[in-house]
């Protein structure tokens, strides 16, 4: 095969995973791990056009390049100094040191041979971790002499090459479509497309989706006309929303379009562009025009510029369209989880608070201005302390415009809206409320200055009744009422729990309206697609509760994703009785049990923690290594550290304010407060959280820090929210899409392998190609068969029972047994890829004939032998 430039001289060499990570071995699992065993060797050099001071021969010294990764867990630099002398020309080494043979057989099936004969072009792993894409020139025993591109030519072991794809397969829309499934050819597939702007691609069943971090011509009306009339059938979110509105319409079950992802993946954007479509295709009565304008309320209330999404969400969501029998888009609700509100008081330097704040105070016209006292944001401590107001290219002025129009879109009322800017204007000035201290025990009082004078103003309390609520704490010991000062600590404290419940309350509240003005009509038909945004896996240098709680949300998710494509499908073939070698995957289970088993588990200790009055970080920190450290999943650290070795890598989780956040207590002096106030939103607020106190609690009770009431954990609501999540979800025919972020520099056109591949391999991609190309994706019951194509088959066979028309069919036409598997109730259909690997001729026709869905699978199948039968 000729060496010609097959893409951009940028993606002749594919930088690939970093020496370090190895495939455990093991029969059952493809996992990454750490190695310190850099057990670098070198290629056999036999060229004499090796650069003195690059390729092979030159020093490696990789470091792995997102340090920002989540799964930088994963990653430790690796360093090897390689150096090719002449004693090495006959060494007979293996020089790809992170892809054993034994992974690369039982992954990819033993294709080397094939490739070597058949002199095809092969990946090849060089020291430093970069494949090249080399052609095998000859092979003996079991060495193979590759040239590489500028005319490298390296003497190798033969189990040690890769085999890519002929040229006829690159940048082919679904992976399953690569006669040779390998990491290398997947990124490079991969990669070619995103360096053409094509950045869906299928994986199976699964859409992959790379953020392009511009602007891509692949959406609007002419693209939404164009899936929609299926004259366009490439991989997109639109052809995956259109399969979810069919499959709705024709089965009669409720889809859900599933989301996953770390942060800056694009799982926000994604979830809009679905449900653009479907607004586009379900519209007509004008919800669909208010469904799309809850966008920008809620990304103004519960997004912030992190340090990895300049529109990172907070907070996770769970949108679901309900449709009318005629298929119009009758209603909508959203659901959301767990917003982030420690933000509100206190986020990290470069990072912001929630856009809300800064959009109103860069854009509030005068009259508002005046109403709430509003001054710039970096006039307000909550927001100056991470010396970050702006995002590039983002004018928070107009974002305030939009952000009302849609206020107004979805029925929120002037009024409504004026007091939500007035809670928000509170929650800026509480922060700048400052304290004294009155005593030589360092008790404080809060100054009657202007911060608080304002924030009473604007929840509409008594100036008296504030400065006590924040300084003070009322406590019933036995039979008395005493009124206990507060130290600048514990003010300080009392002063951001107010803030954060406010914000969190307004935030709730907010949802609410727009799911009334979105409510369901009379013509539901009971059907929807759901579609969840929840935030992505994330891993700091610090982590913190927040972390904790995303990440065990994420590993939920992941379960969900095994279950479906992993679980379920395999049960159902060895339920139906066929012949299936199981395929196992990197099954989250373990993970799972740690944060949820009872009494011993992460949640429930946390929980337990949380009700001893003395419980502190430290001691829940010791509880959990005192009962978990013999768990595989668990690692007790130094100080109050702990690390879970999640699916997607290990995360350190650093327990400070764990026990606190996990509380998650509103003094009841604060509660009373604002129920106290003459604004009605503080009133429904502490109305609210009185009834959340008064709720029958499932979970531990805790009584701690004076407060009166019981409360459900945080920890043990995010659970219960997580568990309803998921019932719902069972009840769902899922549609999955899978983000990927190319790089860590939210930059268009940049494409970090190493990255890319960490995403790929954490949430399953490969393996999900690998289990839809050796099983069985098409499947119809023998009766269903039987109707449709017993016409095929002469009389007297018939008028069998189904099972036997649907065998006497498949051998009438000799269909290859390989082809196909009859089950106890089905006929199950593998997929031709998968079986024609390493053919020529069968690569073409895949390049021709796929995707097939179905039933034009089988009809293909059956037109084709019928061909072959009457010839
Ligand atoms: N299809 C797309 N076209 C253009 N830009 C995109 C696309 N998808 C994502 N982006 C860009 O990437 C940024 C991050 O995307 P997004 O906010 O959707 O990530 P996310 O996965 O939801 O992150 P988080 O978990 O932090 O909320 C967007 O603000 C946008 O600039």
């Amino acid at each position: 095969m000729s060496q010609k430039p097959r893409v951009p001289p940028s993606l002749q060499s594919i930088k690939s995973m970093p020496v370090d990570i190895r495939f455990i071995a093991s029969p059952d699992s493809d996992r990454i791990e750490k190695s310190n065993d850099v057990n670098l060797k070198h290629s056999d050099v036999i060229g004499s056009s090796v650069p003195e001071n690059g390729g092979i021969g030159s020093e490696v010294v990789q470091e792995v390049e997102n340090e920002e990764s989540p799964y930088s867990g994963n990653n430790v630099a690796a360093e090897g100094r390689l150096t090719v002398d002449d004693e090495d020309l006959d060494s007979a080494a293996s020089p790809l040191p992170s892809v054993s043979a034994s992974h690369t057989d039982r992954w990819w099936g033993d294709t080397t041979s094939y490739a070597s004969k058949k002199k095809l072009q092969s990946w090849v792993q060089l020291p430093d971790g970069n494949w090249e894409l080399g052609k095998i020139l000859s092979t003996s025993g079991t060495e193979s002499v590759i040239s590489l591109p500028e005319g490298k030519v390296l003497k190798v072991k033969s189990e040690s090459l890769v085999p890519a794809n002929p040229d006829i397969l690159d940048g082919v829309d679904d992976l399953m479509q690569l006669s040779y499934l390998n990491e290398p050819s997947v990124l490079y597939n991969l990669q070619y497309r995103y360096q053409q702007d094509t950045i869906y691609t299928k994986a199976g069943p699964v859409l992959v989706a790379i953020n392009p971090f511009k602007k891509v011509p692949l959406y609007g009306n002419d693209y939404i006309e164009a899936y929609k009339s299926k004259s366009i059938e490439n991989p997109h979110v639109y052809a995956i929303t259109d399969t979810a509105i069919r499959e709705m319409i024709r089965d009669e079950v409720n889809q859900s379009i599933i989301i996953s992802g770390e942060s800056g993946a694009g799982k926000t954007e994604t979830a809009k562009i679905a449900m653009q479509y479907l607004a586009a295709l379900g519209g007509g009565s004008g919800i669909e025009y208010e469904i799309l304008k809850t966008n920008p309320i809620l990304e103004a209330f519960g997004n912030a510029k992190t340090s990895r999404n300049d529109n990172s969400s907070r907070f996770g969501k769970l949108i679901e369209i309900h449709f009318s029998e005629t298929g119009k888009i009758s209603g909508a609700k959203i659901q959301t989880f767990l917003l982030e509100k420690s933000r509100v008081v206190q986020c990290a330097e470069g990072e912001r608070s929630y856009h809300i704040f800064y959009q109103l105070c860069a854009g509030a016209p005068p009259v508002l201005r005046g109403k709430l006292n509003l001054m710039s944001a970096n006039e307000y401590k909550y927001l100056r302390q991470s010396s970050c107001h702006s995002i590039m290219g983002v004018d928070d002025a107009e974002q305030f415009r939009i952000v009302l129009e849609a206020l107004d879109i979805v029925h929120v009322s002037k009024e409504d809206q004026e007091s939500v800017f007035a809670m928000l204007a509170a929650v800026l000035w509480l922060g700048n409320v400052s304290f004294s201290v009155i005593d030589n025990e360092n008790h404080v009082e809060a100054v009657a200055d202007e911060g608080l004078i304002t924030v009473a103003k604007l929840i509409g309390c008594d100036i008296e009744e504030l400065k006590l609520a924040l300084s003070t704490r009322k406590m019933r010991v036995g039979n008395d009422n005493i009124v206990q000062k507060l130290t600048l600590s514990q003010a300080i404290d009392t002063r951001d729990a107010l803030a954060k419940s406010i914000y969190a309350c307004l935030f709730e509240w907010l949802v609410e309206q727009i799911n009334k003005s979105l409510a369901v009509g009379k013509r539901r038909t009971g059907r929807s697609i759901s579609i969840l945004d929840i935030y992505g896996f994330e891993s700091f240098d610090r982590n913190s509760f927040e972390q904790f709680c995303i990440n065990y949300a994420n590993e939920r998710l992941q379960q969900h994703f095994n279950r479906h494509l992993f679980k379920l499908e395999q049960e159902e073939y060895i339920q139906d009785g066929i012949d299936w070698a199981k395929v196992d995957f990197e099954d989250n289970q373990d993970c799972l049990n740690l944060f949820e088993k009872k009494p011993l588990g992460l949640l429930s200790l946390l929980d337990e923690e949380s009700t001893f009055p003395n419980g502190t970080d430290l001691t829940f920190a010791n509880k959990l290594k005192q009962h978990l450290n013999s768990n595989s999943c668990f690692r007790g650290e130094r100080d109050k550290a702990f690390t879970v070795c999640h699916y997607a890598g290990e995360v350190t989780y650093d327990t400070t304010g764990f026990l606190e956040k996990n509380r998650d207590l509103l003094h009841l002096d604060s509660i009373q407060l604002l129920s106290s106030c003459s604004c009605h939103l503080p009133q429904i607020f502490a109305s609210s959280m009185l009834t959340q106190s008064d709720k029958p609690v499932v979970g531990p009770l805790y009584k701690a820090g004076g407060a009166n009431s019981q409360k459900l954990s945080v920890a043990t609501k995010f659970k219960s929210q997580l568990f309803q999540l998921m019932q719902r979800l069972e009840s769902t025919t899922p549609h999955f899409i899978r983000c990927i972020k190319p790089n860590n520099l939210q930059s268009p056109g940049l494409y970090d392998q190493v990255l890319v591949l960490q995403q790929l391999r954490c949430c399953g991609v490969l393996e999900v190609v690998r289990i839809s190309r050796s099983g069985f994706p098409t499947r119809m019951s023998h009766q269903k068969f039987a109707r449709r194509y017993g016409f095929l088959l002469l009389e007297s066979v018939a008028s069998q029972d189904p099972l036997s028309v649907s065998v006497a069919i498949l051998h009438q036409f000799n269909i290859l047994p390989e082809m196909y598997q009859v089950g106890y109730t089905k006929l199950f259909f593998s997929n031709w890829t998968g079986k024609m690997n390493g053919s020529d001729f069968f690569c073409s026709v895949t390049c021709l004939t796929f995707p097939l869905d179905g039933e034009k699978l089988i009809l293909f199948w059956i037109c084709y032998l019928a061909v072959l039968f009457f010839r």
